[in-house]
């Protein structure tokens, strides 16, 4: 079952609402929910793609969701954070760390390895460093969408002088 809840934090003094989309794995692993998928990726500002070190399946799982994300973002490119959880089962394991890594080479996005049954402390820091990543690629907006407004601007002053001119 999907559910959507709300969390807040408290990060650099200001208060933050997050409103967290948590999709079952079950419903990525047989297959990639195509329409789920773009419907986030306009509203969402944010992903966390969660696999188990023990279950390459969830693995796979996140490496299709992660190409699909991928594929239907548009100029804006929405934070990607990518997390390998149950690290307190490494005895299990069967998703080396490395693919991991590996995986966000492919597309720019950060790595935690946690264990949540084990450390909330470990869980804050993925949640942190993803509204670390919204507040970057928002303000880069913002500054472009400044460029653009200049360029803009000055592109009608010239443009009046050019038919002043005629
Ligand atoms: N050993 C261990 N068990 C965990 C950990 N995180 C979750 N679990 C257990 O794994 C089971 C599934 O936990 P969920 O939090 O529902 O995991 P989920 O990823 O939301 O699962 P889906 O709903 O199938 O997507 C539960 O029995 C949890 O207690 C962990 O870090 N270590």
């Amino acid at each position: 079952i999907e559910s959507i809840y709300s969390h807040n934090v408290v990060m650099d003094g200001r208060d933050i609402t997050l409103n967290i989309w948590d999709s079952p794995c079950c419903q990525v692993l047989r297959n990639v929910n195509i329409q789920s998928v773009i419907m986030q990726v306009r509203v969402a500002n944010g992903f966390v793609l969660v696999y188990r070190i023990c279950d390459r399946a969830s693995f796979n799982s996140v490496t299709k969701l992660m190409q699909s994300i991928k594929d239907f973002q548009g100029m804006v490119k929405v934070p990607i954070v990518i997390v390998d959880n149950k690290r307190d089962l490494n005895h299990m394991r069967t998703v080396l760390s490395e693919e991991g890594r590996m995986l966000t080479l492919t597309i720019d996005c950060q790595f935690y390895e946690v264990s949540d049954a084990e450390n909330y402390h470990s869980v804050l820091m993925v949640f942190h460093g993803l509204i670390d990543r919204i507040w970057e690629s928002k303000s880069a907006i913002k500054k472009q969408a400044g460029i653009k407004g200049i360029v803009k601007s000055m592109s009608a002053v010239f443009a009046r002088r050019r038919t002043d001119s005629l």
